[in-house]
């Protein structure tokens, strides 16, 4: 393949960022700092669900995944949620987020909060990486190449708007800041190496727009169980 195409490629995958969650109402309140305590906890609890599956959507993609090369950078995603060594992970990460925002771990972990939207959307998440091709799989991780903005804005909502949560919570967001492109950096890599014909361009393209609508979901189901 060309760079000319592979320049097409990035593009097209690059302008979906207009459908990202990012633009969904709930964050939008979010980030103006319109939202009430209930609801910065009804998301915290509600986003554990999706932090605490990453890592099985990673290992299934490691799973089905014959490259050494692209596993042995893979794997560090699931080290980053689970953690390693004196690192807790970005999973305990979240833990903490919710107890910062008064939400007591195991109402995060035994999933009261847990609406039925968000689980069905995660769920699906999981599914479709266990059951597409890997580079497929790989191509709806690509969101992430639209975190770093979002995850920023949010972090500075945060410290400005929501004062009441103790700042010591927000670590898991400024972890982000750098693993989100990291990642996605890899994962890009891994599309464009993998994904070369017409047809597999356009699974990957469809796979980015599959995730976007399981995040876009994900905040719909928030929305509408945690009202103003
Ligand atoms: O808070 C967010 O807006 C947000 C978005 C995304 C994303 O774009 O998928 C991820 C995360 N956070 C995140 O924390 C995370 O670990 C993560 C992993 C993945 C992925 O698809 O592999 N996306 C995201």
């Amino acid at each position: 393949m060309t760079a000319v195409a592979e320049t097409t490629l990035t593009e097209r995958l690059r302008s979906q960022a207009s459908r990202y969650h990012a633009a969904h109402p709930f964050h939008v309140r979010m980030n103006d700092g319109e939202l009430s305590p209930a609801q910065i906890r009804g998301w915290v609890a509600n986003r554990f669900h999706y932090q605490e599956s990453i890592p099985i959507k990673d290992a299934a993609i490691l799973s089905n995944c014959p490259d050494v090369e692209v596993r042995r950078r893979w794997i560090r995603r699931i080290t980053d949620h689970d953690g390693v060594g004196d690192d807790p992970g970005g999973i305990e990460a979240w833990l903490r987020l919710g107890e910062a925002c008064g939400v007591p771990r195991e109402e995060m972990t035994d999933h009261r909060h847990l609406q039925p939207g968000v689980r069905f959307a995660v769920d699906a998440y999981v599914t479709f990486a266990r059951t597409k091709p890997w580079p497929i799989a790989v191509a709806s991780s690509l969101t992430e190449l639209f975190a770093p903005d979002l995850m920023a804005t949010r972090l500075a909502a945060f410290e400005k708007y929501y004062t009441w949560i103790d700042p010591a919570g927000l670590q898991y967001f400024r972890n982000r800041l750098f693993q989100a492109p990291r990642d996605s950096e890899h994962a890009l890599e891994v599309v464009l190496e993998h994904c070369r014909t017409p047809e597999a361009e356009q699974a990957a393209y469809d796979a980015l727009a599959f995730k976007n609508d399981v995040l876009w979901s994900m905040m719909d189901a928030i929305d509408a169980a945690y009202p103003a």
